[in-house]
């Protein structure tokens, strides 16, 4: 990821130029409360972005914008040379097809089997043949570690497992962004492993560029070629894992870590 110069948001970065999303000039504000201002950044093809930072300081709406669950006030949102904001609804479809994204809550169909959940999309939205989508789902349940439940409905699943179906129906639209917003935070304690090796997995077995809002610092220290720490709606440090965790610069990273460490 790069942060580009404004008067809000200017810490150097070291990611490379290909810029696969590109966030410039962005704001948002819900009422009365300014939640990103000016943001500008820009992620490689490939790379594994962390957005880190206090409770409300705007890396969800981040993701959400790009899932075009919200719509920047202001502003360029493009990604893979597409814009998705500001566009017709036609190109903002398009654009949005190459993005995928894994929530807090997993949000499966819960009256589909397994298998179904995962085929549902690349059948209807990309219009890919059933045999095709089911063989694509049973690599993709192998992967995730559940090629035994297929047939399984989500109730029958514990959580970890029920994220690992959303990891895979995510994958089965063969996305190039991978959006992870806090995906082990409604977990038990013992389930959150299963779930972060499947990811580390994926990091480092796939192309697929990664923006991910976490509270486990391990696993953002593990995956990410460059963490973002965010405050009030602006990126105020941003680096290398072992710069940012190891040898924070700005003050309030270093009050965010001493707190979450
Ligand atoms: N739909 C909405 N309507 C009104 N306010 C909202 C809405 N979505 C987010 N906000 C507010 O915008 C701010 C940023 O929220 P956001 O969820 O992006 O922060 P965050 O950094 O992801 O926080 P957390 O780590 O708690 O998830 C918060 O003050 C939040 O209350």
């Amino acid at each position: 990821m790069r942060t580009e110069s404004t008067p809000e948001s200017s810490p150097e970065s070291t990611a490379g130029t290909t810029g696969l999303i590109r966030f410039t000039n962005v704001s948002k504000r819900f009422g009365g409360t300014t939640v990103l201002e000016n943001l500008c950044f820009s992620v490689d093809a490939g790379k594994h972005v962390t957005l880190i930072g206090p409770s409300g300081s705007g890396k969800t709406t981040i993701l959400r914008m790009l899932m075009t669950l919200e719509k920047p006030d202001r502003g360029t949102i493009d990604v893979n040379g597409g814009r998705l904001f500001p566009a017709d609804e036609k190109q903002r479809r398009e654009v949005r097809k190459q993005i995928g994204m894994v929530f807090q809550q997993f949000n499966l169909f819960p009256n589909m089997s397994v298998l179904r959940n995962i085929t549902e999309a690349p059948v209807k939205v990309l219009g890919l043949g059933r045999d095709e989508a089911v063989e694509r789902a049973r690599d993709l349940l192998d992967l995730v570690g559940l090629a035994d439940r297929a047939d399984a409905r989500p109730s029958q699943l514990s959580g970890g497992q029920q994220q690992r179906v959303a990891i895979a129906r995510a994958l089965a639209m063969r996305p190039k962004v991978l959006l992870l917003d806090e995906v082990t935070s409604a977990l038990d304690p013992e389930l959150v492993a299963g779930v972060l090796d499947v990811l580390r997995d994926i990091a480092r077995s796939t192309d697929i560029t990664m923006l991910c809002v976490t509270h486990e610092m391990n696993f953002a220290r593990d995956i990410s070629d460059e963490v973002l720490m965010f405050d009030s709606g602006r990126v105020i440090e941003a680096g290398s894992p072992g710069k940012i965790f190891s040898e924070p610069e700005h003050e309030r990273t270093r009050e965010f870590l001493g707190a979450v460490l």
